[in-house]
C-alpha cells in the first residue's frame, strides 16, 4: 500500500517541471536555436503527472499493461521502480526492446509534439509496458505539454526552401480534446494523431537526419 499525499505529489511536480524546463534549454541548444527558444510554449503549460501500477499477472502476455503507443507531448519524464516492463520499438526491425531500469535515473521519451516542431528531427519512439508475473510494478510519468492555445507546428527557424514543414498547423487545445473525447470508443479506429497534420507529397531533398529518439537522464534524487 502506498499513499501518496497532494503535498509530495505538488512538490514532485515542480520539480519535474524545472527539470523539464532544463531539458528544453538543452534540446534548443542542440537544434542550434537560443537556449529559451520554447520557454514562451509553456508559460500556461497544461503538463499532467500519471501514476500508473500495474498489478502482476501470472500469465503476462494476456495482460494489458499499456499498449503500444508514442506520447503525444512534447517530452515525457518517466520515474520507474526496478521492476521493469517498458519495451521501445526498434525502428530499422520492429523489435520490441525491454528498457532496463537504472537506478536513480529517469527515461525520457520524445514525444509527438517534439517531432513537430523539430520537423522530424527529434523522432517519438512507440513504446509499451508488459506486465510482470511475479512483481507488481509502478511507474510515475510527467508528461511536458504546452499551453492550450498553442498552434503545434515545425519552428521556421528549422524549415526552408531545402527543408520545407512536414506538418500542418494544428492547435494543442482541440488536439488533446479531440484525442482524449475519442479515447478507447472507437477500437477499431485510429484515434487522432500528429501524423495525421503532415504534409503529403514532400519531396525528399538533401540529406537524412540524424534521428534523436530515446534519452537516459541520470538525477540525484533527494532522499
Ligand atoms: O509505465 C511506463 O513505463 C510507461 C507508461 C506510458 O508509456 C504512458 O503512460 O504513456
Ligand atoms: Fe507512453
Amino acid at each position: 500500500m502506498v499513499t501518496l499525499t497532494r503535498e509530495a505529489c505538488e512538490e514532485y511536480a515542480q520539480e519535474v517541471q524545472k527539470l523539464s524546463t532544463k531539458l528544453m534549454e538543452l534540446i534548443a541548444l542542440s537544434l542550434g536555436l537560443p537556449e529559451n527558444r520554447f520557454n514562451g510554449f509553456f508559460k500556461d503549460q497544461t503538463s499532467s503527472i500519471r501514476f500508473n501500477h500495474y498489478p502482476s499477472c501470472p500469465i503476462p502476455h494476456l495482460a494489458l499493461g499499456v499498449g503500444q503507443h508514442k506520447d503525444i507531448g512534447v517530452l515525457t519524464v518517466l520515474a520507474q521502480d526496478d521492476v521493469g516492463g517498458l519495451q521501445v520499438r526498434r525502428k530499422i526491425d520492429g523489435e520490441w526492446i525491454s528498457v532496463k531500469p537504472t537506478p536513480d535515473a529517469y527515461i525520457v521519451n520524445v514525444g509527438q509534439i517534439m517531432q513537430v516542431w523539430s520537423n522530424d528531427k527529434y523522432e517519438s519512439v512507440e513504446h509499451r509496458v508488459m506486465v510482470n508475473s511475479e512483481k507488481e510494478r509502478f511507474s510515475i510519468p510527467f508528461f511536458l505539454t504546452p499551453a492550450h492555445y498553442t498552434m503545434v507546428k515545425p519552428l521556421e527557424e528549422l524549415t526552408d526552401d531545402q527543408n520545407p514543414a512536414k506538418y500542418r498547423a494544428c492547435n494543442w487545445g482541440k488536439f488533446f480534446i479531440t484525442r482524449k473525447g475519442s479515447n478507447f470508443r472507437k477500437l477499431n479506429v485510429e484515434n487522432i494523431q500528429f501524423h495525421h497534420f503532415r504534409v503529403s507529397n514532400i519531396k525528399k531533398r538533401g540529406g537524412v537526419h540524424r534521428k534523436i529518439r530515446h534519452l537516459t537522464v541520470t538525477v540525484s534524487r533527494h532522499r
